[in-house]
């Protein structure tokens, strides 16, 4: 039989077992509608039992209407390709693997979820080992009709007569297929290497490492809808948290975990990891160092320690026709007696208001006129005016106005003592000049390092406090400043400053973790401290696991070719992964004059969104991306974006244009990271414009 007509009878096949599964799916929502239905008509006839039949009942219809929402969102997920898979073994058992475990009514199996440890075959088995599998094959669905299958013959010696083998594998098919704006999920083409990482343990620390576009990202999300199949109640209750580098990724990886049927996990970027602030704008890479750096713990610490701008420095009052002072110096003792007591400042207002009252009568007393100590304080202290010195003297404050007041040149140098350098104190200044300028991804860690230090603020102020800030929103689920997860995903963690691991380990204190990155990727200066905080963030004595994956599944061989050089200086070769995809297409580097840029820019642009059917990223160093996006603006094309070096961290396009290389290295320290953060971002084509001719 030829290969045409053997796909179309393997096809088929395949086709009447999916059939029958959907339909058993139907049945299975309508079973689960129907109960939803009852548990809200026991709920309903409730009202008329009596109070002890009446809690029962109720809790019956919790755990049943719990159940079938359960089942009917988790049937409701977006299952196009419901089942990928099929196993065929040595004894001649066949096997279906999908995104659901899905039983007949005779609780036979249909389908066999993909996270179960029976399907560990499926991604396991190798011609090497091939676990008795004899033919792997993998199932291509658009909506519920099977359109391909791609077979794997794992062990030729032990294939029966008359099975069939079509294909030119799966995982080829499905790197060459153009991306859209979401990362797909990839259950159906997990390989060893990663699935290894993704059933791994949930306890301790389990770090993934590799290159770009190895899956680093996409292992670790599936490896989160893994550890909610295998152990929902520990997960789920106390929730999951993925944080990555930037919204622009968050929303371009939140499709994977709906898509099998997770939507409970929450995805927030590092500039939304604080309640109630949403930043997205980044500082210039010399600032980021200064705000990422655990110095700035000190700077903040100090800075607390400060009298408030317009504290008043003298506070008189009079007692039985004694006027009683307490001056400027009077004033710094009795500030540092509280500091003294080592509570947060937002949390010590008592003890102000007692080292204050304290002092007055050491003052009353060194008049030697017999007043008496208690009546002394308790007058004082219920006078109006000693309440109103008290509110200045000693204000509550957020930490967004703790932060303000730093942009204040001489507040800041004293603050920062020997720990930051004129030039830092000044790059500082200037980042925070503008107090109407929203906090950067930076700031955000400074907020809550801020938040901790302060204490949080008294009952009555709370309220305030929310109501004064114009993006609070209290999070759906969770207490505010949550810190109980039970697992915590770190993604492009090779970039977290300090500051930002000090503010992930707070939500971590008890959670599990899977921390991903690149150190070859790294746009952090320091890793030597980056690493010091992340182990106190995550818990030195945690245990520890490593994987570290290999293939580079993204770029086609030509373009990671010319990625790999501008990095030979930063990496060891062991670092580098192998791309296995050739196009026969190499990358394109024009030189072009500076003046006939923008011409050659939109020329490129034009010329790979026509030849591509996919999406376009144009990156650019961070100095120019305004230009770029001018230059671009007669474009309007959904598939096109236009990015710098750092936000495009962690995405992808079929094809790029890349920008001035030379400037995305001169931009920062860590330069030829991230150019090479950029040169590996296209998945097929890809065009340089460089102004040097010697280049690279
Ligand atoms: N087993 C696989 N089957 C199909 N596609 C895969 C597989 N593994 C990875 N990919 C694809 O390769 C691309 C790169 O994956 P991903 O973004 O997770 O890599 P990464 O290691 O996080 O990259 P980077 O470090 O550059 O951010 C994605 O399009 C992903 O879907």
């Amino acid at each position: 039989m030829s290969q045409t007509s053997d796909r179309q009878t393997e096809i088929a096949v395949e086709q009447a077992h999916v059939d029958i599964v959907y339909k058993r799916v139907d049945e299975m929502r309508t079973e689960a509608q129907a109960m939803r239905r009852r548990g809200d008509q026991l709920a309903h006839g409730a009202r008329n039992e009596a109070i002890f039949e009446q809690a029962a009942m109720l809790f019956e219809r919790d755990v049943m209407v719990r159940h079938a929402t359960q089942i009917l969102r988790t049937l409701d997920a977006e299952h196009e390709g419901l089942v990928f898979g099929r196993l065929d073994d040595t004894d001649g058992e066949t096997m279906y693997v999908g995104r659901l475990g899905i039983r007949d009514v005779n609780f036979d199996n249909l389908v066999t979820d993909w996270r179960a440890p029976a399907a560990a075959a499926f991604y396991q088995a190798t011609a090497e080992q091939p676990m008795n599998v004899v033919r792997r094959r993998v199932i291509r669905s658009t909506g519920q009709s099977v359109v391909d299958i791609d077979d794997d013959l794992l062990a030729p010696e032990k294939r029966p007569a008359g099975m069939a083998v079509v294909g030119e594998g799966a995982l080829m098919a499905s790197l060459t297929r153009a991306r859209g704006d979401r990362m797909r999920d990839i259950v159906a083409t997990i390989q060893r290497e990663q699935d290894e990482a993704i059933r791994a343990p949930w306890k301790g620390v389990t770090e993934i490492t590799g290159g770009p576009g190895t899956g680093k990202t996409a292992v670790a999300l599936h490896r989160v809808a893994y550890l909610l199949y295998r152990d929902r109640r520990r997960m789920g209750g106390a929730g999951v948290l993925v944080i990555g580098p930037s919204p622009a990724f968050t929303s371009y990886i939140s499709r994977v975990l709906p898509s099998m049927g997770e939507d409970t996990v929450e995805l927030r970027s590092l500039g939304e990891v604080l309640d109630g602030v949403r930043a997205a704008g980044v500082d210039p890479a010399e600032v980021a160092r200064v705000k990422g750096s655990l110095r700035m713990r000190r700077v903040l610490k100090r800075a607390l320690r400060e009298p408030p701008p317009d504290a008043p420095t003298e506070l008189r009052t009079t007692y039985k026709g004694e006027v009683l002072k307490l001056d400027a110096r009077d004033l710094a003792k009795v500030r540092r007696v509280v500091q003294g007591i080592n509570r947060p400042p937002n949390q010590s207002r008592v003890d102000a208001a007692e080292a204050l009252l304290e002092a007055l009568w050491r003052k009353a007393d060194s008049y030697e006129l017999g007043f008496d100590r208690n009546e002394l304080i308790t007058e004082l202290g219920e006078r109006i005016e000693f309440h109103r010195f008290v509110v200045v003297w000693w204000p509550i404050l957020t930490e967004q106005e703790a932060l303000r007041l730093l942009a204040d040149r001489d507040r800041l140098r004293r603050a920062a003592g020997r720990s930051l350098s004129p030039a830092e104190v000044d790059a500082l200044v200037g980042s925070w000049a503008d107090p109407s300028a929203p906090p950067t991804v930076a700031d955000v860690a400074l907020l809550d390092e801020l938040r901790v230090l302060l204490g949080p603020p008294p009952k009555r102020h709370r309220r305030r406090t929310r109501a004064e800030n114009p993006n609070w929103s209290p999070s759906p689920r969770r207490g505010e400043h949550y810190d109980e997860y039970s697992h915590i995903v770190v993604d492009e963690a090779q970039d977290l400053s300090p500051m930002q691991w000090r503010m992930i380990g707070r939500r971590g204190k008890y959670a599990s973790w899977t921390v991903v990155g690149d150190p070859v990727q790294s746009s952090w200066p320091d890793p030597a401290e980056a690493e010091q905080a992340r182990v106190s963030a995550v818990g030195a004595r945690a245990q520890r696991r490593q994987f570290r994956l290999r293939t580079n599944y993204r770029n086609s061989a030509e373009i990671f070719e010319l990625a790999a050089q501008v990095v030979t200086d930063v990496s060891t070769p062991d670092q580098l992964p192998h791309a296995v995809r050739t196009t026969g297409v190499k990358p394109s580097v024009r030189v072009v004059d500076p003046s006939e840029l923008a011409e050659a820019l939109r020329v490129a642009t034009r010329q790979l969104l026509a030849e591509m059917d996919g999406t376009v990223g144009v990156i650019t160093a961070a100095s120019r991306l305004t230009e770029a996006r001018t230059m671009l603006a007669e474009i309007t094309d959904d598939r096109l974006s236009v990015v710098d070096g750092i936000e495009a961290k962690g995405l992808e396009y079929d094809a790029v244009v890349l920008v001035e290389p030379t400037e995305l290295v001169t931009e920062s320290t860590t330069g030829p990271r991230t150019l090479y953060v950029a040169l590996t971002r296209a998945t097929q084509r890809l065009t340089v414009l460089t102004s040097d001719p010697d280049w690279p």
